[in-house]
Formats: C-alpha cells, structure tokens, sequence
C-alpha cells in the first residue's frame, strides 16, 4: 500500500507567482511572451538555449502563439517534460502535440527531440532521455491535472517514493491505477530532481477548479498526494510562474 503519510517538499527554496489573466487570449500571449522573453535573454549569452514542453489539452493555444515568436529558433533545442509510452506519431502522444501544435511558423526550424523512437525500448528512450537532460533546459512548461498530477507524476503511484527521490533527470513511470493517467499508464517523466535543475518553469492552468485545486496543494505541502508542488523547487530560487484564467 502507498505510503500517505505527509511529505512536505524539504526546504522549498522558492516560492511562486500567481499570475490571474483576465481572459484566454490574454493568458495564451502573456505565457507566450514569458517564454519567447526567456529563450532570447538565453540565446544572447550562450550558443543555444533548450525548451521544455508538456502534453494535454490545456498549452495548445500558447504553443501556437509561442511559434510565431521572431526568435533564431534554429538554435532551441526542444524536449518534452513528460511522454506517454507511444510513437510520436500516435495522435495521443505528446510528440505529436507538440509537432501540430508548436513545431511550425516561425519555431519549425527548432530542433525537436522526441523521446520515443521505433525500435527503442523504455529502458533505451530513458537513457536518451537522460542523455539530453544534461544540458539544462533554459524554460520548462508545466501542466496540471484535477488530481495535482504534474508532468507523469501521478498521486499516489505504486512506486512514488522512487520516483520523487530520483537522483536522475527521468524516469519510467508506471501508472497504473491512476486515473489522471487515462489510457497511458507507462510514461516516461522528468522527476523532482530534474525540474529542480531548470531556472524558468510555468504552469499553465486554466477555469476554477485548477486553481483551487493549486491552492489545496500549497495549503497541504504533500508532494506525495500533490505533485504539482515539485514544480516549485529550484535550485536557482527562482520562483514557478504560474499562468491562470478562469
Ligand atoms: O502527458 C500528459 O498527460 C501531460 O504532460 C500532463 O502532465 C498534462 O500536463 C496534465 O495532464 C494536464 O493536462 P490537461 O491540460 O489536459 O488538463
């Protein structure tokens, strides 16, 4: 049986910022600006700067706002937060969202690094996973479930405590019996540690029950149950941006 007993996120470097949008579009472009503004103070200091991005239904329009984005894309290198154990060219997996959704205009030309692979297997896509991550990701994008499940990190997985402690980067997840993880219970998924490692981190969350669901979260301080709280924790102490509408 998974262990519930509290797990407060030890020593919480930083905090966040609440950013409440008056509308959607208003939303989709200030988390669009954010990010393009990171990525720029990046590509002026260092050869390339790396991007992370999330599945689901909620950072489409920011994707498609962000790729429009006069930046010299040809030297970002973007990754995914977390996958679902599919091909990218499944329709379902985040690859494949991340193609249609953010991989054209401008940001075609970005250098995308699919974890999945023909012919690779879990153990392999979490090597090459891992292999990429040594680079630090300049900006990762955050989602968050009803249930606080952020990235692949689901409440309550069999195997949390591995997961959440992980010295690594990513991990193989196993899901199941986690109903925020639908369909797709083997995942692949950057762990605390891993965004730990990354200045720029937003949570794009949208309509009243996420964010009273953020606040129940912060209220509690249990990782465990809520794993949104991971997003929180850098190493730099800069605080999680986090993007809201109702
Ligand atoms: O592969 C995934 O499922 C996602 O990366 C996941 O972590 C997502 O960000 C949340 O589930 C929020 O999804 P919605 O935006 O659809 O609520």
């Amino acid at each position: 049986m998974a262990d519930r007993s509290p797990q407060p996120v030890p020593e919480i470097a930083a905090t966040y910022t609440f950013h409440a949008h008056a509308n959607r579009e208003v939303w989709t472009w200030a988390a669009a600006v954010s990010i393009a503004a990171e990525l720029r103070r990046e590509l002026i200091v260092q050869p390339r700067a790396r991007l992370l991005l999330s599945g689901g239904g909620t950072p489409g329009p920011v994707y498609r706002a962000l790729s429009q984005a006069p930046l010299d894309w040809e030297r970002v290198d973007v990754g995914l937060v977390d996958e679902r154990w599919l091909l990218p060219d499944d329709p379902d997996s985040n690859a494949w969202l991340v193609h249609h959704e953010f991989l054209r205009d401008h940001a075609a030309v970005a250098r995308f690094e699919p974890m999945t692979q023909a012919g690779r297997n879990l153990e392999g896509a979490v090597a090459t996973a891992n292999a990429h991550a040594r680079r630090e990701a300049t900006v990762a994008v955050f989602g968050m479930g009803e249930d606080g499940h952020t990235a692949s990190l689901f409440p309550d997985m069999a195997d949390a405590e591995r997961v959440l402690t992980s010295p690594r980067d990513y991990v193989a997840v196993d899901a199941h019996g986690c109903p925020g993880a639908q369909r797709w219970p083997r995942r692949i998924s950057l762990t605390p540690h891993g965004m730990k490692r990354i200045a720029h981190r937003l949570l794009l969350i949208q309509g009243a029950r996420k964010r009273a669901v953020f606040e129940e979260a912060i209220a509690s301080g249990d990782v465990q149950r809520w794993p949104v709280l991971a997003t929180l924790e850098s190493s730099y102490g800069t605080p999680l941006d986090v993007h809201w509408c109702a």
